[in-house]
């Protein structure tokens, strides 16, 4: 663990995980991750946010050679990344009162086993003063759970933020330039906060009149420069993209031959495009893509009457992530019969696309084939041009 400094009194006591390698068995974290916990000394000692249940012996270290009592332990949010050390930090010091809101003291209690007179629930706008600080509690839900707020504390001005802006990376470094932050911040985000893009924005709502000179989140960097991760929430959940994302698998080669014909033409077109072979392709490489595209483009042979497989877990994800794509086309080669139009239909049953008509081919792709995606070609540049 370590302890930093980051404003008179205030620190930053940071859990690294340097080799955590996934988080929630889906989301890859190639610079590992920190778990990030915030105390204010002042008249009243607070402690915002915890660590995983594993480093509370750190956390509880750290505290002890800073040499403070806790009385108040703010929970963020109550999933265990950030409040697993909360029943550690309670048995050490059983006088502190923990704080949250009314779904984030319920979720404490059924989660970690939190006895329910241990906690206060708090509304949006109440404020808490510590002495010389004062901590402004704004409830921010569905980043990412109901639960969630965010802590704004005077006179420093800082925004702890939870998983709000977080991102998964273990650096020493704050972050005050936008090329340290944006690729994990920008993964954070697709997997954490993009199905939520809505509740973002709102969310971003709630924080535009505050002025804020720090930004310190949960997971990863304190970030020294607010606007620049402010800046990218505000683009990527504003959804004014337009790039054009093929994701595609071909066993033999023909569906390929498709791909590479209609992604020629969008280039022709003058159409921003990423093609993703996902043979070769991390999951989250293609999630990332989609947070600014505006069309999918799927390509798939037919697999026993489906999707190949590969590309039914893509759509089975892509449906829950909700990216702000408007436009969905499905291109592949079969051999003798199909039911890849209904099935995609289905695993995309619920994000709000216009499916765009197929173009499904019977083993390999001739003149007309190319001609029929041609015209698909220009329908995706004039639907995307609007
Ligand atoms: C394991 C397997 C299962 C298949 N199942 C079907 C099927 O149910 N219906 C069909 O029309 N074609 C089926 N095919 C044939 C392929 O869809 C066809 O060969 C197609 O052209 C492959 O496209 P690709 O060259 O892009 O891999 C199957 C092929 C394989 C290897």
């Amino acid at each position: 663990m370590a302890i930093k400094k980051i404003a008179e009194d205030v620190y930053a006591l940071q859990s690294f995980d340097w080799d955590r390698r996934t988080f929630d068995s889906i989301l890859e974290t190639p610079k590992g991750t920190t778990y990030n916990s915030f105390l204010i000394k002042d008249e009243k000692n607070i402690l915002i946010d915890s660590t995983e249940p594993s480093m509370a012996g750190e956390l509880l270290e750290d505290l002890e050679s800073l040499d403070v009592q806790i009385d108040y332990i703010i929970s963020q949010h109550a999933e265990q990344d950030h409040s697993g050390a909360i029943p550690a930090l309670l048995r050490e010091y059983p006088n502190a009162k923990i704080l949250g809101t009314k779904a984030c003291k319920e979720l404490l209690e059924n989660l970690l086993g939190i006895p329910a007179d241990k906690i206060q629930s708090i509304e949006d706008g109440q404020t808490l003063s510590a002495g010389h600080h004062q901590l402004n509690f704004i409830v921010t839900p569905w980043v990412h759970w109901p639960d969630t707020m965010v802590t704004y504390l005077l006179p420093e001005a800082i925004l702890f933020s939870c998983d709000f802006f977080a991102s998964h990376f273990a650096t020493t470094k704050t972050i005050s330039r936008l090329e340290d932050i944006q690729e994990e911040a920008k993964r954070y985000y697709a997997h954490i906060m993009m199905p939520f893009s809505q509740m973002v924005q709102g969310n971003l709502e709630k924080l535009r009149d505050l002025e804020i000179k720090m930004i310190a989140p949960s997971h990863g960097p304190i970030i020294e420069k607010p606007e620049i991760i402010l800046g990218l929430y505000e683009g990527w959940s504003s959804q004014r993209a337009n790039k054009v994302v093929i994701a595609y698998i071909s066993m033999h080669g023909s569906t390929e031959l498709m791909v590479k014909h209609i992604a020629r033409m969008l280039m022709d077109l003058d159409v921003e495009i990423r093609v993703l072979n996902l043979a070769n392709t991390n999951t989250g490489e293609l999630i990332m893509e989609l947070v600014d595209s505006k069309a999918m483009i799927i390509a798939s042979p037919t697999v026993l009457t489906r999707p190949h497989p590969r590309i039914a877990s893509i759509l089975y994800l892509v449906n829950m992530l909700k990216p702000p794509i408007k436009y969905v086309a499905l291109i592949g080669s079969y051999g003798w019969g199909t039911l890849i139009e209904k099935e995609t239909r289905n695993l995309l049953g619920t994000i709000n696309v216009e499916f765009l008509e197929p173009v499904l081919i019977k083993g390999k792709p001739g003149k007309e084939d190319f001609e029929k995606l041609d015209e698909l070609a220009h329908e995706i540049k004039e639907k995307i041009g609007r």
